[in-house]
């Protein structure tokens, strides 16, 4: 858990005279879960759309896998296996669960089933694509349209789409975001498991999920990173309790 997967370097973007990411550095170590925390309105989505390629960053560098992807498109990004865990607006209710999955696989993988004929062309992007269902735990759901699912069930899907692409890391932002108790305790398990094969950047609000996930912590206010370290590092800094824990972590 040495080497940085990803490697962020003065990023910088504003809208109009806000400097909403204002020289954030921070690097990500292959098979860590890193949370990035912070505020409302601290610029955290705003960091990672410009991690993903969704927004084009003002000033900075994004290294991945050692390459500067910093101007590259997020389609880019994808194919290299940087990828955002997509809004739940992306899924497509009228398809199955298992062709939303195939098509996140056939995005990806284009040109390698070119060399097979169409029959086993399918098999072989709905085997990848069943896989990364499984990965999720919705392989039994594979058949239902994607609309019939629940709303923590379309966040599960969410994953196993940025897993079907083929990504390398995950970036997931507040994936526990309107789920209930048991639909949170079912994907903070499946981001636990997860972060065994794979390197996460999770932005998240529930502090508990946080706390019991992330190999570090990197605290985000107003646009700049404040401070970065283990859960207990963070939970301990100074500032850190000061500007965003509140007075009742710091009682
Ligand atoms: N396209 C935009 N144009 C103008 N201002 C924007 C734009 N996108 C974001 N902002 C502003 O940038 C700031 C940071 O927003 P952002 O959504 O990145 O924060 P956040 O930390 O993700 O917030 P939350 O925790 O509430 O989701 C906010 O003040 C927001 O109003």
């Amino acid at each position: 858990m040495s080497e940085a997967l990803l490697a962020v370097t003065d990023l910088r973007k504003s809208f109009g005279a806000l400097h909403v990411t204002d020289g954030v550095s921070f690097d990500v170590r292959t098979n860590e879960l890193h949370a990035i925390i912070g505020p409302n309105g601290a610029g955290k989505t705003t960091l990672i759309h410009q991690l993903s390629g969704a927004l084009k960053s003002d000033a900075g560098t994004v290294r991945f896998t050692g390459a500067d992807v910093t101007r590259l498109s997020m389609v880019e990004r994808v194919r290299r296996g940087l990828a955002r865990s997509f809004q739940i607006t992306s899924i497509l209710d009228g398809f199955t669960v298992l062709e939303n999955a195939a098509m996140a696989v056939q995005a990806r993988s284009g040109s390698s089933f070119r060399f097979l004929r169409p029959a086993s062309k399918e098999a072989a992007l709905n085997d990848e694509a069943m896989a990364a269902l499984a990965r999720v735990k919705l392989d039994d759901r594979a058949h239902r349209r994607a609309g019939s699912l629940s709303h923590g069930e379309k966040r599960q899907l969410e994953i196993a789409i940025a897993l079907a692409t083929g990504a390398k890391l995950l970036l997931l932002d507040e994936p526990l975001a309107g789920t209930g108790h048991e639909e949170s305790a079912v994907l903070v398990a499946l981001m636990q498991e997860l972060k065994q094969s794979h390197t996460i950047v999770l932005i998240e609000h529930d502090m508990d999920a946080v706390f019991a996930l992330a190999d570090r912590v990197s605290v985000l206010v107003y646009g700049r990173l404040i401070a970065t370290g283990t859960p207990e590092e963070v939970r301990t800094h100074p500032d850190v309790r000061a500007a965003y824990l509140g007075e009742e972590e710091a009682a």
